[in-house]
């Protein structure tokens, strides 16, 4: 009988992405089971790489757009993903506010602003798609999304009436939100947030406090971005009636979780469930006899909403063999054995130094997969 086997693997970071994974997945399977029926379906759990994992598994479009960078005067050329399948668009608020668009001479928090993600939005509203998943985390940023819900028209005025700077050191001069020129599209979509932690907007474990200094605060630029969050989460109580302040994911992206939830309809999601609900991997599963997944590395954090844990719960569900690879595995992934994995299995031909084992990822892979479908074939 012709075998069916899900392709279901993460990126792994700086040597593969999720689709080069499956195609050296599939050509080790193909030696063994030349008539495999081979499903692909690349994954991400919503931080970096979705865009692509998304449009790749559902043969959607990039859609290139200009857009304005973390700092005022940085222009980024970048794009969003359309889903093939839906009328849904992906975007990585990283691609237009990450961390990784500023050397890190000009990182600063207390002028980088998120409004490139909101033109992202724009970008997306002008597609007319109904839905938007928006991954977010990586970022330069630390303005609670006021970036972003001004390029979508949201007015953040000084007592005098005046547009304060862009960036968190400012957003203590906010007096009063003016949404008369908000765009209304925004309200009739849906938008599901994939955060990439659960830390709260302002306190010790708020995002100025955590993430701040890897963005370039220093210690009293943390604690001034700290009391602006909190004078920003007073003012979107007081002007938009909704409370921010303590939501879990509240303070990811600098706050730009606060942002969506506060100036758009959006609900947060674990993104690994938000991406298997995307590509329709439980059909997929159910209609397989294996289920093959990895990810650079694998360890007791895997079970945090990362991609392969999120595939072996799935084929849990449906009672059917999951088994991961990856290039390095580390404490406690034995939990994972309890949640629908099979078996896991390290990709390294030798002890190899880091450089190397990416280079080699692919041809590791494509070997680990052939003896893992040798297994297999065993009658
Ligand atoms: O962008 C950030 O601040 C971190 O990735 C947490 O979301």
């Amino acid at each position: 009988m012709v075998k069916k086997f899900v392709l279901a693997p993460d990126s792994f970071k700086e040597s593969m992405s999720a689709n080069e994974v499956c195609q050296a997945m599939t050509r080790g399977i193909l030696k063994v089971f030349p008539d495999a029926e081979i499903v692909s379906a690349p994954m991400a759990d919503g931080g970096e790489g979705t865009t692509d994992s998304l449009v790749n598994a559902t043969a959607g479009q990039k859609i290139k757009v200009t857009i304005r960078g973390p700092l005022e005067s940085q222009r980024i050329e970048t794009y969003i993903g359309l889903l093939g399948s839906s009328k849904t668009a992906v975007i990585e608020m990283a691609k237009a506010s990450g961390i990784e668009l500023i050397s890190k001479e000009f990182r600063n928090p207390m002028i980088t602003s998120t409004f490139g993600t909101g033109e992202l939005i724009s970008a997306a509203l002008d597609q007319g798609v109904e839905k938007i998943i928006l991954g977010i985390g990586g970022s330069a940023t630390n303005d609670g999304g006021s970036g972003m819900a001004r390029a979508l028209g949201a007015r953040f005025l000084d007592a005098k009436g005046k547009n304060i700077p862009f960036g968190g050191g400012a957003l203590g001069q906010v007096d009063h939100i003016d949404m008369s020129q908000f765009d209304q599209r925004v309200q009739k979509v849906k938008i599901l947030i994939a955060s990439d932690v659960t830390n709260p907007l302002c306190g010790e474990n708020g995002a100025s406090v955590v993430f701040g200094p890897q963005k370039g605060a220093t210690d009293e630029m943390v604690k001034q971005l700290d009391q602006n969050l909190s004078h920003f989460a007073d003012l979107v109580l007081r002007d938009l009636g909704k409370n921010v302040r303590n939501i879990e994911g509240a303070g990811a992206a600098g706050g730009l979780g606060a942002g969506l939830l506060a100036f758009t309809n959006a609900k947060m999601k674990r993104g690994i469930d938000i991406v298997t609900d995307a590509i329709d991997l439980e059909q997929k599963i159910a209609a397989s006899d294996y289920v093959l997944t990895g990810e650079g590395g694998m360890d007791f954090q895997t079970k945090f909403g990362k991609a392969p844990y999120g595939v072996s719960k799935i084929a849990q569900k449906y009672g059917k063999p999951c088994i991961a690879m990856a290039g390095y595995i580390g404490k406690g992934v034995d939990v994972l054995y309890d949640e629908g994995m099979t078996a896991i299995f390290g990709i390294q031909s030798k002890a190899n130094d880091l450089e190397m084992a990416m280079k080699e990822g692919a041809i590791n892979v494509e070997r680990t997969s052939e003896n893992i479908a040798r297994l297999l074939a065993i009658k």
